[in-house]
């Protein structure tokens, strides 16, 4: 898998690393079409390098791999990023290329890389024992809303068994005087009709027809069965029966992983002892060889220009800069000439710095003749990655060491002492290059005292002194962020947010859970010109880009496209809290919630508000990943405050939020996740500037429900799906959110409904009742979302787009960098 996702991405870097920078696309539609299908292969590439990283136990391999793995995430994210900004849209469907690649839809799935658990399994295991003591102690209640457990006092507990056992005999003695009652009757009936006997042929005609209607009934049903299950209408009997083999397939998995950590802690060690046996064996004829060389260097060159050149400065690599391939002349040379840059920089410096203020005034002036050029060169570009260089190196370090490596040694794939050895060398080498350069300096100099007779130079050392200093000054110039508890420990502030109810325990709920189905119609509606409202599984994917894959990994949070925050928008019981829940099940996250109802009289006043920020920011910054979860997020960015809340001080956030994002760097991985039903409540302006990417979560369409209803079933009772006419529910629950549906099956499908399912099969009827009671989302209500995301910038854009044409798209395109600009400025 590893060779086949490198040769792909070989051939993919050559079409994006292309000699020849390609020509701008005129054509917006053949654009997407390049970027869609640059996104598939890619993410094709991730699904087998994913896989192949999580299963590979040779340690160096991994590295490799591993590299390689967080370029092709970035860049993913990078061409997702393009595509929301060409197609003015967060969601987009290719259905139509997967049918041209001969791809299914589950190829597109993104998987959630399994090292962002496995990696720090431990410390995230500290963390929740920590984190279950803190509540215990403080005695809150569990926020998964499950109350502590009650101790039953022993009076209670005699009084429980007592009941169901008098219960229990009860039922047996009621059974039994039945019985005994029905016989009698028998009896009874008997004395009264008087005894008939049958005509032995009469009956045993009789119990054959009985027989016989029995089994053929049982037949029919066998053949009928086996028909549906032969026409795919239901699934076999041993559906969902784990197989052997796959049984088998998971240990191996596991031990796995043993293996794995086993070979990276004999990896570890190795590269210790391999550098101290390198260095005790090889360092002295290094240093040998190297001193002889230096000397020789030296020599050869005052025989060409007559003199002892200056030893080269530390910062110009030491001896290093004599051994660059060069003649003592070109090296004699170069150093001249460098003194002599120096000197013309400076100069130079103060002329650039005037010719700046004029350019700027040409610019002005010019503005009028570039747009012409730019028309010319008007159309889609893609814009310059941040990981296609490390995609590329990674690529190289395989090509140059793996691709034909013989292993036929290693069948246990342990680390590759050669290997080691390579790269420890060349470490000792510096060290003791570092060494030999110290010894030689002086050397130098002592040749230069008696054989030139010059006196040494101190001139450099004063220069870089004095850069050193400039250097620490900028550092200080930069604006440091106020540590408000200096003297606190993280543990004391993690405990006191936890104490405050600010920081807390996810649900265990997993994206997998999550249940959704492709939109497979997404390209052929855009066609027509209607815009598909986006499945659930759709909104999962969004998901795992923007939140779970920069959360959990750090080389890719600093350099993708930067998303700090995330709305999550749509009706009650779509599901919102339990995405944030599972984003911060798959990263690790710690779970802050910051929502106005809960920080509602905590830490008052202005002062208290900015300490219990820095305490959540400091908590998260040290403890990162974090997501700081704002629940009914509309409230914070109310246009008018209901009465009812104002005593809540909904609005507390307002003013400290953009500010609190603002001081959150590329290297801070902590997603800021607001959840709301009633987005339209807010002021559109300031809560859009927060909210830069938004997700619009809608019902669950019919094959989601379908879905649904199946998996519902199905994990309370295997088997009862087959008797139920769940296409029919799916179509009558159109409105109904999957927390609607949650809750029928959890309410008709009790413990008592389950047992008797063998006698009585689940029938679709007996849900209606529970959906009586409950209130589905309206089109009215779906209409409004609808309404309120084309008022939000990406909304506002994509109408614009429509009404106006593909030229307002260059314009706005053109505009947007503008602005960017403007605020780089
Ligand atoms: N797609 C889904 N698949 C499976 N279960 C789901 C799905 N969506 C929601 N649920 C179930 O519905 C329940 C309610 O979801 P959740 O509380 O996340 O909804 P919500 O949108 O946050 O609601 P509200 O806006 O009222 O707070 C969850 O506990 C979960 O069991």
């Amino acid at each position: 898998m590893w060779e086949e996702a490198q040769q792909a991405l070989y051939h993919l870097l050559q079409q994006e690393m292309p000699d020849v920078p390609p020509k701008p696309e005129k054509d917006r539609m053949a654009a997407a079409q390049f970027l869609s299908t640059l996104y598939i292969r890619y993410v094709q590439i991730f699904r087998s390098l994913e896989l192949a990283y999580d299963q590979m136990a040779h340690p160096q391999k991994r590295q490799v791999v591993r590299a390689m793995l967080d370029g092709v995430i970035g860049r993913i994210l990078e061409l997702k990023n393009e595509l929301v900004e060409l197609e003015i849209s967060e969601f987009h469907y290719f259905d139509d290329i997967l049918q041209d690649l001969k791809m299914g839809p589950e190829c597109l799935e993104i998987p959630i890389p399994k090292y962002f658990i496995k990696e720090k399994a431990k410390v995230l295991k500290d963390r929740e024992q920590i984190l279950y003591q803190i509540l215990q102690r403080t005695g809150l209640q569990d926020i998964n809303g499950a109350k502590p457990v009650k101790v039953m006092s022993v009076d209670e507990a005699v009084r429980v068994i007592q009941v169901s056992e008098r219960a229990r005999q009860g039922r047996l003695r009621a059974t039994f005087m039945k019985k005994i009652y029905l016989e009698e009757k028998q009896e009874r009936m008997a004395k009264l009709h008087g005894e008939k006997t049958l005509d032995p042929a009469v009956a045993a005609l009789r119990i054959q027809k009985i027989w016989r209607g029995y089994i053929q009934r049982k037949r029919t049903k066998k053949l009928r069965e086996d028909e549906m299950i032969f026409l795919g209408m239901i699934p076999p009997p041993n559906f969902n029966r784990v197989s052997v083999a796959a049984v088998i397939a998971r240990k191996n998995e596991s031990l796995r992983s043993q293996l794995q950590e086993q070979h990276e802690v004999e990896y570890q060690s190795a590269l210790v002892q391999i550098k101290d046996t390198i260095r005790e064996t090889e360092s002295l004829d290094m240093k040998e060889t190297l001193q002889d060389q230096i000397r020789q260097w030296f020599i050869e060159c005052r025989h060409a220009t007559g003199k002892f050149p200056d030893f080269p400065d530390e910062d110009d690599g030491g001896s290093n800069a004599i051994f660059s391939q060069k003649t003592p002349e070109q090296v004699a040379a170069e150093l001249a000439a460098k003194e002599e840059e120096k000197e013309k920089k400076k100069k130079e410096k103060g002329k650039k710095e005037k010719e700046k203020k004029g350019e700027k005034k040409e610019k002005d002036k010019g503005k009028k003749g570039k747009g012409k050029e730019e028309e010319e060169e008007e159309g889609w570009k893609m814009n310059p990655s941040a990981f296609l260089s490390d995609i590329s190196s990674a690529n190289q370090a395989y090509q140059g060491v793996w691709q034909h490596r013989d292993e036929a040694w290693n069948l246990h794939q342990s680390h590759d002492p050669e290997l080691i050895k390579e790269v420890k060398r060349k470490e000792v080498e510096e060290e003791v290059r570092i060494q030999v350069d110290e010894l030689m300096r002086q050397e130098v100099l002592n040749l230069k005292l008696s054989v030139d007779r010059e006196k040494g130079k101190k001139k450099k050392d004063k220069k870089g002194g004095k850069k050193k200093k400039k250097g620490k000054k900028s550092g200080k110039r930069k604006k440091k962020e106020k540590d408000l508890t200096p003297n606190r420990t993280i543990d004391s502030l993690y405990e006191e947010l936890v104490t405050e109810g600010l920081l807390i325990k996810p649900k265990p709920f997993k994206l997998t859970d999550f249940v959704g189905e492709h939109s497979y119609l997404g390209t052929t509606l855009r066609q027509a010109d209607i815009e598909p409202m986006p499945s659930l599984n759709d909104v999962k994917q969004l998901l795992i880009l923007y939140g779970v894959l920069p959360l959990g990994c750090s080389s890719v949070h600093e350099k993708a496209p930067p998303v700090k925050t995330l709305l999550l928008a749509g009706p009650s019981g779509v599901g919102k809290k339990m995405l944030v829940n599972a984003l911060c099940n798959e990263t690790g996250a710690n779970l802050f919630n910051l929502s106005p109802d809960n920080i509602a009289g905590k830490y008052p006043g202005k002062s208290g508000l900015q300490m219990m920020l820095h305490m959540v920011l400091k908590v998260a910054r040290q403890l990162q990943p974090s997501i700081i979860w704002i629940d009914n997020a509309e409230k914070t960015f109310y246009k008018k405050v209901p009465k009812t809340e104002k005593q809540m001080d909904p609005k507390r956030l307002k003013k400290d939020l953009p500010k609190l994002l603002k001081s959150l760097k590329s290297e801070d991985r902590i997603l800021v996740v607001g959840t709301s039903q009633r987005p339209f409540e807010a002021e559109i302006k300031s809560f859009c500037k927060v909210y830069k990417k938004i997700i619009l979560i809608p019902r669950p369409d019919y094959a989601a429900r379908l879905v649904l209803w199946k998996q519902m079933i199905s994990l309370r009772a295997d088997s009862a799906t087959t008797s139920v006419n769940l296409s029919a529910l799916a179509k009558i629950t159109d409105g109904f959110t999957p927390a609607h549906i949650t809750k029928a099956v959890e309410s008709v499908l009790n413990e008592r409904r389950v047992r008797l399912l063998s006698r009585k099969p689940l029938t679709a009827n007996e849900f209606l009742n529970s959906l009586c009671r409950e209130e589905p989302v309206y089109k009215e209500e779906e209409e409004a979302f609808k309404t309120w995301y084309a008022k939000t910038p990406l909304g506002k854009r994509r109408s614009k787009v429509k009404s106006g044409g593909e030229e307002e798209t260059g314009k706005d395109k053109g505009k947007k960098k503008g602005d960017k600009k403007g605020k780089k400025k």
